[in-house]
């Protein structure tokens, strides 16, 4: 039994994760709102279940325990004060504006069983669902041919960004973008009423109260000491210290946090779109991002504040001092062919997830990747991708490890 938070690495035998099997939350996209919510285009639901059931069972052969977000999330609104107190929370992050509105939706979602009063929440609070009378504010008026509530969040089978396991403790992110910001209450509410998943004494290195923003994508693991975090289009340097003084500060055992500043674009939206750790000495990357890329390290002072430095070595270099290497290995998404790259990146050919040292779980879509992965001692596990990566996130972006072994 792997009970509570144990994440010193990104290779280390995975024994637990959280995934979240995607809902009818994805069918609440439309082309009206793809920017907003995050999307290009609409993933075929029951295909896209299919391909997630696959992932998760890719997983549980390889004897990893897969909990549910959804579930894990009902398990802590058991008690009725817990669950009012989080459903008014989440309906003041969802700008319900007019308080009439936010009355009747208040004492609808307490009176729905609790799984169900969680899936609604995920797939969105249509109009339809639940007629509130009288518009009694020009805000209702106005917004009355939005079909939602509250919007739905298919963004969630991403688990990776709300949060982070770091070491023995949880990193809970205040996200960037309104569209996912209330994914991270949800774990919010997981570390702090769910104990079997969260035992209490788990040290918490970012609250979700933020005020600046982090997501989990843009967090890599690289060794006991050593954290690697993306500064990037999601996650900003306020927030990288206020998570690397927390992290250092406390006798966690790191001693390092490297902050690769990444281009601020869609595409590589977080540092593991780009750059992803495949075994002890090896890694993927993203050949776009590898020159110029500036890396920052940050240590802390006799004050205990952190400090900073530039790095100006190579990538390769950087690597291998950090982790103490003769030597690594870059493994280029797409090899030499540029369009190979663009292609396979735009579709999380270097978003890998390891479920041990030299074996990851990657998209069959990313041919050439995959088998430069392979051509380089590693053993690959595809999952079928053609509708899961319409969401702009691969293997990775859809986990959330909870436990892995040391390595
Ligand atoms: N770690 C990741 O790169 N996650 C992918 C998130 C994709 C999602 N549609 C988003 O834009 O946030």
């Amino acid at each position: 039994m792997n009970s509570g938070v144990n994440i010193y690495s990104e290779i280390g035998r995975l024994k637990k994760v959280m995934l979240h099997r995607l809902g009818r939350e994805i069918e609440g996209l439309v082309p009206d709102n793809f920017e907003r919510l995050l999307f290009d285009e609409i993933p075929f639901l029951e295909v896209a279940q299919q391909e997630h059931d696959c992932f998760a069972n890719v997983l549980r052969k390889n004897q990893v325990e897969v909990v549910y977000l959804q579930d894990e999330v009902a398990k802590s609104l058991v008690q009725p004060s817990v669950r009012s107190k989080f459903i008014a929370e989440f309906l003041r992050e969802s700008d319900i504006t007019s308080p009439h509105v936010g009355e009747i939706l208040y004492e609808y979602l307490m009176e729905l069983p609790l799984t169900r009063m969680v899936e609604t929440l995920i797939s969105g609070i249509t109009k339809e669902e639940i007629p509130v009378g009288q518009m009694n504010s020009l805000a209702d008026f106005i917004t009355k041919e939005y079909p939602y509530y509250t919007d739905p969040m298919p963004n969630l089978y991403f688990t990776r960004d709300p949060g982070a396991c770091i070491g023995n403790g949880v990193s809970v992110h205040c996200m960037s973008t309104k569209a996912r910001r209330r994914e991270s209450l949800f774990l919010k509410y997981i570390c702090e009423y769910n104990e079997n998943l969260i035992p209490r004494e788990t040290p918490n290195w970012f609250s979700y109260e933020g005020p600046k923003h982090i997501e989990g994508g843009d967090i890599l693991v690289l060794s006991p000491e050593v954290l690697a975090v993306g500064y990037s289009q999601r996650t900003s340097p306020e927030a990288i210290e206020i998570l690397a003084e927390n992290l250092l500060n406390h006798a966690s055992g790191f001693q390092k946090v490297l902050v690769f500043e990444i281009p601020k674009c869609r595409a590589f939206m977080h540092l593991d779109t780009v750059f992803t750790m495949v075994d002890y000495d090896q890694f993927t990357i993203h050949p776009e991002i590898e020159e110029p890329l500036q890396i920052y390290e940050v240590t802390l002072d006799k004050d205990h504040k952190a400090s900073f430095h530039s790095i100006t070595d190579k990538l390769d270099v950087i690597l291998k001092h950090a982790l103490k290497l003769p030597a690594v290995r870059l493994i280029r998404c797409g090899g030499t062919d540029k369009l190979a790259a663009q292609r396979e990146q735009w579709s999380d050919g270097s978003n890998t997830l390891a479920i041990a040292p030299g074996m990851v779980i990657t998209y069959d879509r990313n041919q050439v990747t995959n088998e430069l992965l392979d051509k380089s001692g590693i053993q690959v596990l595809q999952v079928p991708s053609s509708e899961l990566s319409r969401g702009r996130g691969g293997p990775r972006c859809m986990s959330m490890p909870i436990y892995r072994e040391s390595c």
